[in-house]
């Protein structure tokens, strides 16, 4: 698999450093907020890589995972929206990438899940994204606290996006649904066994260091109960305030109390340029 030229790793110990600072952190996550939910329009579908319309300027991030794992949901939370994106009760659900304008200037990828009622196409096309999307600035893969473990699957993706050198964040997600006594016990297996994965990876191979990317967060991965509202508000569930700052940040935003444009994403020069007034396809 070809490499892509070495973006640093993305460091996220200033925004999540959470043990001693409460308050900044608290309004981080509050701009994070704010930036998630200043908008979420839904841009276009793409079947395949060549149906995704130009884009030199928008940062974007792709959502990643089994079908039925939660990723249309992941992203509504993400947002705050019920139904921005089709959520189903069965496996197959999105059957297309599916591009949102997210806040001021952000764009998340909703993707057909792999595994059980996926089909091998579309698999190669999110292969054939991953590795030519020149704006892709990392991806969010989702784990299923159910099923205890990363599949074959998810550990062959998360091998994939580490050779490609894509920036990676791995959210558990579903917690509300073990009992809360266990989830230190199970995440902390699945932690450990997707950072075996990564460990087993040259870390001279595209000069990927997974270790720099995941570390300083409190535990090593992500948990969230996406799916689930609290005090009548989707989004506001457990987990996504830490989720939405890393995201952020992955994609070259700088997070304190506003969030803004990190050297990494200030390549264009130019105007800025609304959702409205680009040209999608
Ligand atoms: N309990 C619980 N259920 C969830 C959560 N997130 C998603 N679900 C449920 O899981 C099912 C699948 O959710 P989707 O968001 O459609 O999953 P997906 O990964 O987009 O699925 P495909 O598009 O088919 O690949 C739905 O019934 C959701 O309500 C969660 O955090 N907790
Ligand atoms: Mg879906």
């Amino acid at each position: 698999m070809q490499c892509q030229s070495t973006a640093a790793p993305v460091d996220l110990r200033p925004t999540l450093a959470a043990k001693g600072a409460p308050l900044p952190v608290v309004r981080q996550f509050a701009a994070a907020q704010r930036f998630f939910e200043h908008g979420c329009d839904f841009l276009y579908s793409a079947e395949a890589l060549r149906h995704h319309p130009r884009n030199e300027h928008v940062p974007e991030i792709v959502v990643l995972g089994a079908s039925n794992v939660g990723k249309s949901s992941f992203l509504n939370a993400l947002v705050g929206r019920e139904g921005r994106a089709k959520v189903g009760q069965r496996p197959g659900k999105t059957k297309l990438m599916n591009a949102f304008g997210v806040g001021p200037r952000l764009i998340l990828v909703d993707t057909p899940g792999y595994g059980y009622r996926s089909q091998a196409a579309w698999g190669a096309e999110i292969l054939k994204y991953l590795e030519m999307r020149q704006r892709l600035r990392g991806a969010v893969v989702l784990l299923s606290l159910i099923k205890r473990q990363p599949s074959p699957e998810d550990l062959w993706v998360l091998r994939a996006l580490a050779e490609l050198n894509t920036r990676t964040l791995v959210v558990v997600t579903k917690a509300d649904r073990q009992r809360p006594a266990e989830w230190p016990l199970v995440c902390s297996r699945m932690a450990d066994a997707v950072l075996h994965e990564m460990d087993s990876l040259d870390e001279t191979v595209c000069g990927y260091r997974w270790r720099a990317a995941v570390a300083g967060a409190e535990s090593d991965v992500y948990v969230t109960a996406a799916g689930m509202d609290v005090d009548g508000k989707l989004g506001n569930g457990a987990g996504m305030g830490g989720v939405r700052a890393a995201i952020l940040q992955m994609a070259g935003f700088d997070v304190r109390a506003e969030v803004t444009k990190t050297a990494d994403n200030v390549v264009y020069a130019g105007p800025t340029v609304s959702f409205d007034d680009i040209q999608w396809g």
